[in-house]
């Protein structure tokens, strides 16, 4: 029995010792926290809130679902702060050095490339895993990068362009379909099959089908995207999220498989899988001087690599779709801007629009004609980046105040070049909340201060050696879509219908309740995978031209437990699971570790159990 073992006074000591060095670390680290902020330029500061009141009063007056990377603008504003300011946030979080400033950013990713913060590889853990090339560091993200590099180049893009072709047409069926019944509908599920087909290919050669068909590995991550949204990419989700991850892992592992056994017979290939496998074996050749002979695939690589397309496949599918949808958003608002840009693929494509698809796929290079549809594409990105990138501090480095010069620390900040912040800023953009394509056309004749090429405040893709590898492949496959769909329909956002939505299996609330803008948009942001529009929201679709009518799918995600945590506020969500995960689990190893001492009386049990959550706490 075990009270042969634990007695109750024992067990009364065990617990008394868990809580008071749970209280102890908290406030440990509650003071080095707090001193490490102190003085510096933010928010009204307090030592047992930090900034999170200050953020609080922010926060109050943002949609309660707003993306977590609108609001650094906002506390800007509030508190009339420079264009960087530091955010103690904890426990919600590591400490921040907010940056919307040029400058700045320049040095921390173009002079000197910091690395990225943990918060990255954990924000990518249901959909990368370790090493893939959006967190990886030093000479394993030399090595991956180099493999994928010919992946992106100009002419291997090119040649991907009939592919896109085929996959928008299957998508101009969909919205023919919706048209004609004249449906309200969530246009990011149909984005979002489209480039998640399209980047099936571009990735792994393989046909996913999803805009026809469910389809495992797309569900997988549709699913894993909505784990996300409630900021649960904190340890608890793999106990929970393990069967998606085992389902996306069997998929992908099968298609390099299958890839790796079919290699004799291929030709060069750029397919990133196939770059992949060739870095593979590239380094085998060492170790063996007939490649056919190699079998099969180390284990350790095979994982890297099913984590890199993995990677791929979420960071090249959820970006590109929110733009679609935000560019037919803008574009619906903005008629004479419509007209503009339909005029563009008149005069490149002719005036029927049923035949751009076809031209396009015969001459790629067409794309390159099409300059007002790229700045409308720029000024979306504009407006709603959807990701940014998250640096880590280093002792000893310090960025510098622009005006004075002055040294700013970095050591154990979160170093945050907020897309939106530096898109938004008055300084770098005049009048930046108004939709203006103009501004990103060469010479910059309508809009001299903001030519994209010579404004370092555009930063969608990042700078510097970590700037996004698929920019190049996003902006023609949003060129595509574009020019094949602009034409044929028009686009409406009915926000004010949405109650008829309510319940629809889609996950999403449907909720117009309390402030519904941001930005004086509708279609604000909120974290779902990367940042997408608010609701995805959904859009009457006026037939305007005839084209093969198909069938639709909604995807049906019952999460009424996450739209449930969704009444709670974010910063709420977060001071939650902080608590229990950073400052629980944290001290929870240790504790228990001299709990199970003093409970237990033989020291050689309660060594054994020490030792291993001794380890467990150094991982920490
Ligand atoms: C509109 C579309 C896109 C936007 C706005 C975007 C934005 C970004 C940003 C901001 C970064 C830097 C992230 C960081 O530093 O943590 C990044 C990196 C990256 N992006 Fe994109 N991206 C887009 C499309 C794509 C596509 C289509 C692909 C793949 C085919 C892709 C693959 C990647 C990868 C692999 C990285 C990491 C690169 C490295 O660290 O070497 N992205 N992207």
């Amino acid at each position: 029995m075990w009270q042969d073992y634990i007695s109750t006074t024992r067990l009364g000591w065990a617990v008394g010792i868990i809580l008071i060095s749970l209280v102890a670390r908290f406030l440990q680290r509650l003071h080095v926290q707090r001193s490490k902020v102190k003085g510096l330029p933010g928010p009204p500061h307090s030592y047992i809130w930090g900034h999170l009141r200050a953020m609080d009063v922010v926060l109050r007056k943002q949609p309660k679902r707003a993306a977590p990377q609108t609001f650094a603008s906002f506390v800007q504003q509030e508190y009339n702060l420079g264009d960087y300011f530091y955010l103690d946030v904890w426990p919600a979080g590591d400490p921040i050095l907010a940056i919307l400033n040029t400058d700045i950013m320049h040095e921390i990713t173009v002079a000197n490339s910091l690395p990225k913060h943990p918060a990255v590889d954990k924000f990518l853990q249901n959909f990368g895993g370790p090493g893939n090339l959006v967190s990886s560091e030093g000479a394993l993200w030399k090595k991956w990068r180099s493999a994928f590099n010919p992946g992106f180049s100009a002419s291997h893009l090119m040649s991907l362009v009939p592919l896109m072709v085929d996959e928008c047409d299957i998508f101009c069926n969909v919205l023919t379909k919706h048209a004609k019944n004249n449906d309200l509908f969530r246009m990011e599920r149909a984005t979002t099959s489209l480039t998640v087909d399209i980047i099936g290919r571009v990735v792994l050669d393989h046909e996913l089908c999803s805009q026809k068909a469910p389809n495992e590995l797309v569900d997988a991550f549709m699913k894993q995207v909505k784990w996300q949204e409630i900021g649960a990419q904190f340890n608890p989700i793999e106990l929970i999220d393990w069967p998606l991850r085992y389902v996306m892992d069997r998929y992908i592992g099968k298609c390099i498989d299958e890839r790796f056994a079919t290699r004799e017979g291929r030709g060069k290939s750029k397919a990133i899988i196939d770059l992949a496998l060739e870095a593979y074996l590239k380094e085998v050749k060492g170790t063996s001087s007939d490649l056919s002979k190699v079998k099969g695939i180390d284990p350790e690589f095979r994982r890297a690599a099913v984590n890199n397309m993995k990677t791929f496949i979420f960071a090249g599918h959820d970006t590109t779709s929110s733009t679609i949808c935000y560019a037919y958003y803008y574009l619906g608002k903005n008629p004479e801007m419509l007209a503009r840009i339909r005029k563009e693929h008149d005069d490149v494509f002719g005036t029927d629009p049923s035949t751009a698809g076809s031209q396009i796929r015969e001459s790629g290079h067409l794309l390159n004609k099409l300059d007002y549809t790229l700045a409308v594409t720029r000024e979306v990105l504009r407006m709603q980046p959807p990701a940014s990138t998250i640096r880590v501090g280093q002792k000893g480095f310090f960025v510098h105040d622009p005006e004075t010069g002055e040294p700013l620390p970095t050591e154990g900040f979160m170093l945050w070049p907020v897309d939106v912040g530096l898109h938004r800023s008055s300084k770098y953009w005049p009048d930046p909340h108004v939709f203006r394509p103009e501004r990103h056309l060469h010479g910059g004749k309508d809009d001299s201060s903001a030519n994209f090429t010579s404004n370092s405040a555009w930063v969608a893709f990042s700078k510097g050696i970590r700037n996004c590898i698929g920019q190049e492949l996003a902006i023609i496959e949003t060129k595509v879509i574009l020019a094949m769909t602009l034409r044929s329909f028009d686009f409406h956002p009915a926000f004010d219908e949405l109650d008829k939505l309510q319940g629809d299996g889609s996950g999403y609330p449907s909720d117009s309740t309390g402030i519904q803008q941001q930005f004086g948009d509708e279609a604000y942001q909120i974290q779902l995978g990367t940042a997408k529009p608010r609701e995805v929201f959904w859009i009457n679709l006026p037939f305007l031209a005839m084209a093969t009518p198909l069938f639709i799918i909604f995807l049906d995600l019952n999460f009424k437990q996450i739209s449930k945590m969704q009444q709670l506020r974010r910063v709420e969500v977060w001071v939650v699971v902080k608590l229990i995960n950073g400052v629980g689990l944290g001290m929870l190893y240790p504790s228990l570790s001299f709990a199970l001492q003093a409970a237990v009386p033989n020291k050689n049990q309660a060594y054994g159990v020490s030792l291993f959550t001794f380890f467990r706490a150094a991982g920490q």
